[in-house]
């Protein structure tokens, strides 16, 4: 790995990297900041959590002239929460360099947004549909755009936002700079791409895998209705640091999320038809680890950076490989270890051996755990705690109390109170049900077996109802001049128009 020293990198934007505390560059900096510098276009494919935001941003904003005061950079990203985390992170690359960043995205309030914009952003973050918004308000004006990016670029080019995108580039002049990112690259968005990008630079930093290989990856077999308290028994035995549990659809999402408190784990849950309030205090809440378990549909899947992310569950088998990738990626960050289960039903066994084959990475088979196992587990966090606390120290306003109780009661009996009531009830008693979701049925095409994520054929070959997230919306919230511009109210930018077929919905 190169020092960012040997990337030709101005000096404000050196002291902002080292503030960071990164060392090194990536491999996917270290490859693309150079040829970004230059002015190339660029597909740049790695691996989740390898630094992809850097890579772009870095060059982004040294080619920003911070002395003029218009929208030169232009970042889209597919979720309001991963809009929100780019901003964040490239405003600290560029804190010495003097560019300021704004990040537009749907449910804020456009009038904060056009307020924001009277700052006169050198950079602007933000989804398609919002960005859409200001564009016909006049809110923001993109002639001056000299970098575009996209990231997540094939979830960005796929079907409910490829229309969205076409459209917004088309405000952008054509001798622009444009650099496409994302971890998984399927053969047939890569096509695409050549509609849009002027002699890219492919830069796939492709190890063996497409996964991470520091996430441990495991499947295990069982009834749908086995799968709740299978996972509340997961929870106990691998007490994560953080974890997120990804369900296929929002009512899926939202009945976990209640049973999951009701068994008292301290969760929430996150998916499109949440308002976003509620989204970002899950999120914070989630960041600054006052939950355990983030729940969520596949709004979540990608991008989203939290560290101490120990753990994913799969409580629902992603519906295509991709999801599967990024999904997972969301624990096993910037060279952590990590830890991913698949809960996988008896018929969607071929489908765990698409994903497979097409990740080129098996997972290993772990055995459903038993009640006493998970009883052990919660038995063990509770005697981790009465470590920790003891050694913490500060016990002198205890220890009197302490050596009185011990002149009566027998020492092991007393510790073994104590663990039993720092050990967490089960309330397994409580009755938890769950609707069922349908397995999901693999599509038996052969798809990307021999190049899964580069070049070469293959059938896209995906579903119309992929993510809960997106099948089944009504045309609402894409709904173009509403009043109050806040069109994505009841969802996300992530929620897309049903896929029924490239039609333009009546609404646009
Ligand atoms: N050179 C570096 N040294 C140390 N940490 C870094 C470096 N570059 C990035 N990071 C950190 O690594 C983490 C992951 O980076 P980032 O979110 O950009 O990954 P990504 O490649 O975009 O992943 P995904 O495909 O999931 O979106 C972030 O917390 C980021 O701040
Ligand atoms: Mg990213």
């Amino acid at each position: 790995m190169a020092t960012f020293n040997e990337l030709g990198l101005s000096p404000q934007m050196t002291r902002a990297i080292s503030e960071m505390g990164f060392e090194e560059a990536t491999p996917i900096q270290e490859k693309t900041i150079p040829l970004a510098l230059q002015g190339s276009d660029i597909i740049g494919q790695a691996q989740t959590g390898t630094g992809k935001t850097a890579a772009f941003g870095i060059p982004v904003i040294e080619r920003v002239d911070p002395t003029n005061p218009v929208i030169q950079a232009l970042i889209m990203a597919p979720t309001r929460e991963l809009a929100i985390q780019v901003a964040e992170e490239v405003g600290r690359l560029g804190s010495r360099s003097g560019v300021r960043v704004l990040p537009v995205y749907g449910g804020q309030e456009i009038s904060r947004q056009i307020r924001a914009l009277k700052n006169r952003p050198h950079i602007i973050i933000g989804t398609p549909g919002r960005l859409l918004d200001h564009i016909r308000r006049k809110t923001i004006r993109l002639q001056n755009v000299a970098t575009v990016v996209l990231d997540e670029a094939d979830e960005m080019l796929d079907m409910g936002f490829v229309e969205d995108i076409e459209s917004i580039l088309t405000e952008i002049p054509e001798e622009r700079q444009s650099l496409f990112f994302s971890a998984t690259m399927p053969p047939q968005i890569k096509r695409l791409t050549e509609k849009f990008l002027r002699n890219p630079q492919h830069v796939a930093i492709q190890a063996k895998e497409v996964t991470v290989p520091n996430i441990s990856q495991y499947y295990m077999e069982l009834q749908e209705r086995q799968k709740f308290d299978v996972l509340c028994r997961l929870l106990d035995i691998d007490s994560p640091e953080l974890a997120i549990v990804f369900g296929r659809t929002k009512r899926r999402v939202d009945e976990l999320n209640d049973a999951l408190n009701k068994r008292g784990y301290m969760a929430e849950g996150i998916h499109g038809d949440l308002s976003q309030r509620q989204r970002d205090v899950a999120m914070r809440k989630f960041r600054e680890g006052q939950l355990e378990v983030l729940v969520a549909t596949d709004v979540a899947a990608r991008g989203l950076d939290v560290s101490g992310v120990t753990h994913v569950y799969n409580f629902d088998i992603p519906q295509d490989p991709e999801s599967y990738v990024h999904r997972i990626g969301r624990t096993g960050r910037a060279g952590k270890t990590g830890s991913a289960v698949t809960f996988v039903t008896p018929r969607e066994s071929d489908h765990r051996k698409i994903i497979e084959k097409v990740t080129k990475r098996q997972m290993d088979r772990r055995a459903i755990p038993s009640m006493v196992e998970a009883m052990e587990g919660k038995q063990r966090i509770a005697l981790d705690r009465l470590v920790e606390v003891m050694e913490e120290g500060g016990l002198n306003d205890y220890q009197g109390m302490a050596e009185e109780v011990l002149n009566t009661y027998n020492s092991i009996d007393l510790v073994a109170a104590a663990l039993k009531m720092l050990t967490k009830s089960t309330n397994s008693d409580v009755d938890i049900q769950l609707t069922a979701e349908a397995p999901v049925r693999s599509k038996k095409i052969k798809r990307r077996d021999s190049k899964p994520f580069g070049n070469g054929g293959g059938n896209r070959g995906r579903g119309g109802d992929r993510g809960g997230d997106r099948g089944g919306r009504s045309g609402g919230d894409r709904n173009r001049g509403g009043g109050s511009g806040d069109r994505n109210r009841s969802g996300g930018d992530r929620d897309r128009r049903p896929r029924t077929g490239g039609k333009p919905k009546q609404d646009r």
